[in-house]
């Protein structure tokens, strides 16, 4: 099967290896001609232009967008859709809002298949696991894909109709960020407690076996491993943010609770401004109802 990868940054790149690996052709295009150059070494297709990119496909194209979500999706989709027809298939595999990935399916000419992805760039020995949403019939086209880029068939499935691929990554992305406040508070108290804890250690006996085992806790392991018990000089600031809002938004929506999810998403942004206005506020307001002592800055 031959398959046109566009986006070759650090999750394209392992898309292409791992359709490459499967024994699968590759037709690979980037902004960036380090990139397309990476791919190349890798056994792609090198394309020069997006025009290239698309002479050099099958007749009935399969392409897998790796690009950044949003305006780098549209002004893709816009360049290929005039030499896209309704045998062709596009799948998203980014972090696109559903509901955009809903838009898109309904003006492209090709079937549109929304992809969620999960596992990072440390999927490129595992594989990674696939949400998709869209045609069912485009799905079982592109399945000797999803197997390669996924752990395997078990790996990847379809999720339902059009944006379902991409709703279904938008609510993973939320687990992930209250996953992440639990294991910051537990890891916080025992930091601060009443023990003097190797948390390294501690994380690793926890993922042996415990009820609370996790390939994020893995990650916590490594952490403590590599910065050290206090985490060394990483700063009190958690960038991204954009999938957890739209869980969020779509939770208010929906009329769903989601305080866990809302807590994380509402740390990290907390975190961005190390003067929290509402922490200085409550500070000189418990001087004025309890004469308490103003703690001022040095
Ligand atoms: N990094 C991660 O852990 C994960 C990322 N994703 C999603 O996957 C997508 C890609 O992410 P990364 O690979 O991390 O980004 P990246 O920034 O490493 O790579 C993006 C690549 O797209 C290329 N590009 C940008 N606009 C383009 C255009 N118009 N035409 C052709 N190439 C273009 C860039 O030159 C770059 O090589 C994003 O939607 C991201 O949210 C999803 C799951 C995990
Ligand atoms: O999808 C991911 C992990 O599952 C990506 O790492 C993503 O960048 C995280 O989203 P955000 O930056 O909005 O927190």
């Amino acid at each position: 099967m031959q398959l046109g990868v566009i986006g070759l940054g650090r999750m394209g790149q392992i898309v292409v290896n791992r359709v490459l690996d499967a024994g699968h052709d590759v037709v690979a295009f980037d902004l960036s001609e380090e990139a397309v150059a990476a791919a190349a070494d890798a056994g792609a297709e090198a394309a020069s232009s997006l025009d290239d990119f698309v002479d050099r496909l099958d007749e009935e194209k399969r392409i897998w967008l790796m690009v950044p979500a949003g305006d780098a999706v549209d002004a893709t989709l816009d360049e290929l859709d005039p030499h896209l027809t309704d045998r062709d298939v596009v799948v998203d595999g980014g972090n696109s809002h559903f509901e955009q990935s809903v838009r898109r399916a309904e003006a492209t000419k090709a079937a549109y298949l929304d992809c969620g992805t999960s596992g990072g760039p440390a999927g490129a020995e595992l594989g990674f696991s696939l949400m998709v949403g869209g045609p069912e019939w485009a799905y079982e086209e592109l399945t000797p894909v999803f197997d390669a880029v996924a752990t395997g068939p078990a790996g990847h499935d379809r999720m339902g109709p059009a944006g379902s691929g991409h709703y279904v990554k938008m609510v993973h992305n939320g687990v992930e960020y209250a996953l992440m406040q639990a294991y910051g508070e537990g890891f916080e108290l025992l930091a601060n407690g009443r023990y003097d804890l190797d948390l390294e250690a501690v994380s690793r006996t926890w993922n042996n076996g415990a009820v609370i085992r996790s390939w994020l806790l893995e990650l916590c392991e490594e952490a403590f491993r590599e910065e050290g018990n206090d985490l060394g000089d990483v700063a009190d600031h958690i960038s991204g943010g954009s999938t957890g809002t739209w869980t969020v938004q779509e939770a208010l929506e929906q009329e769903v609770p989601v305080p866990l999810i809302y807590q994380a998403l509402s740390e990290r942004f907390g975190s961005r401004d190390e003067a929290r206005f509402s922490r200085r506020l409550a500070n000189r307001l418990r001087y004025g109802f309890g004469r308490h002592e103003i703690v001022r800055e040095e």
